[in-house]
Order: C-alpha cells, then sequence, then structure tokens
C-alpha cells in the first residue's frame, strides 16, 4: 500500500496492492496492521457504511460534532466519484481549506479523512456503490454539515448543477460560517 500525502494536514490517499490475473483482481480493502505501518495511526474503526447513488447524486457535505466526531477511511466499490472534504479544525494550519480526488473502481484509491473534516461525494458515473469505515458510531443528535454550494468554499463538483440529485436535508445545511461556529476547535 502506498501512501499519497494531500494539502491538508493529517489527510492522506491510500493506494492499495492490487493483483490482477486473467480472471480480474483481488486487493485487501483494509488491514489493521498495514494501515497503522504506512500511515503510522492507530485507528479503532468500529463502524462500516455502504451508500449506492445514482449519477449526480450529493451526499454532503456532513460531519458529526463534538465526542462523536468520525474519522473515515473512504473508497468507491463500483463506479466513479468525485470526493470532497474541508478542514473544519479551527486550530488547524489548514483550516477552511479543501481537497478533492477522484476515487473510482479503476485505481481503487482509498481517501483517510480524520476527525475534524466535512466530507461529501458526488457519483461521477451512472451508479455508485460507495463505501467506508468510521471510527465512531453514527449519532443522529450530533449530525451537522456545511451547504455544498457554500460561497466561501465555492467547491467544484465537475457536473453541472442542474444534474445534481441533493436531499431535502442538505439543501437545508447551514454555510460554512454558521457550521464552524458551533463546531469545538479541539475536534
Ligand atoms: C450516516 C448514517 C445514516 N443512517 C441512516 C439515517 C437515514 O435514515 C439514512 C440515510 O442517511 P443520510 O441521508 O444521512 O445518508 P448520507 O447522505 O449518505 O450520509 C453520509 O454521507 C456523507 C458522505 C458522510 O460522510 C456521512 O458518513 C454520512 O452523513 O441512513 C444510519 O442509520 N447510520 C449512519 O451511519
Amino acid at each position: 500500500m502506498e501512501l499519497q500525502k494531500t494539502p491538508l494536514n493529517d489527510c492522506f490517499v491510500l493506494k492499495p496492492n492490487v493483483f490482477r490475473d486473467e480472471r480480474g483482481l483481488f486487493y485487501e480493502t483494509y488491514n489493521q496492521k498495514v494501515f497503522e505501518k504506512t500511515t503510522g495511526l492507530n485507528v479503532d474503526f468500529v463502524q462500516d457504511n455502504q451508500s449506492v447513488s445514482s449519477k449526480g447524486v450529493l451526499r454532503g457535505l456532513h460531519f458529526q460534532r463534538g465526542e462523536m466526531a468520525q474519522a473515515k477511511l473512504v473508497r468507491v466499490v463500483k463506479g466513479k466519484v468525485l470526493d470532497i472534504i474541508v478542514d473544519i479544525r479551527k486550530d488547524s494550519a489548514t483550516f477552511g481549506k479543501s481537497f478533492s480526488v477522484v476515487l473510482d473502481d479503476v485505481e481503487h484509491l482509498q481517501l483517510f479523512v480524520p476527525r475534524g473534516f466535512a466530507h461529501g461525494f458526488i457519483t461521477l458515473s451512472e451508479q455508485s456503490i460507495f463505501s467506508y469505515k468510521c471510527d465512531n458510531y453514527y449519532d443522529k443528535a450530533s449530525e451537522s454539515g456545511i451547504i455544498y454550494n457554500d460561497a466561501t468554499l465555492a467547491l467544484d463538483w465537475h457536473l453541472p448543477s442542474e444534474e445534481f440529485i441533493i436531499s431535502e436535508k442538505d439543501l437545508e445545511l447551514p454555510n460554512f460560517g454558521e457550521a464552524v461556529s458551533h463546531y469545538p476547535s479541539n475536534s
């Protein structure tokens, strides 16, 4: 497994060893010993999630506040997505900065998103199957997020906005300033 640093502190892309042969391919989607050796981190993932989305579905940007903040290790099982994260740790040198990466079922890249980041993705292929590990449990009461078209962040989602499919819940998310004003700086 190869680690690729990103411009955001503590966040990185992982490129797994993919074994291809005439049958298809095999790779270890997660190996705790390899993850710890490659990243130097000891993360206790406790919950695996999976979502299926059609083209244009934009999920996010989401995070859980305070003690229920989640680190995530995200990947695409099928299809192609543009994954975007925003550093909302007020004491971080990259506070307010965003990073985007294409995750797909060809390169099989994974993205490690530490606690203290807002996360979202848009599906670029006809369908995506998105799978990710979390180091904290889902807690509805702690859920928050940032509206996808926040003017401060000015995120590029790579598709025309007319193609976006966004939940009512996500259309009501606060802007960046409001979202981080309620976010403790120590997460
Ligand atoms: C996240 C989650 C949701 N749910 C239930 C709650 C809803 O009834 C239903 C759909 O939830 P939601 O619309 O929040 O799903 P997403 O929009 O994919 O949310 C996720 O999208 C972005 C990209 C993330 O990074 C987060 O992990 C997560 O917020 O699943 C659960 O039961 N457990 C969970 O962990």
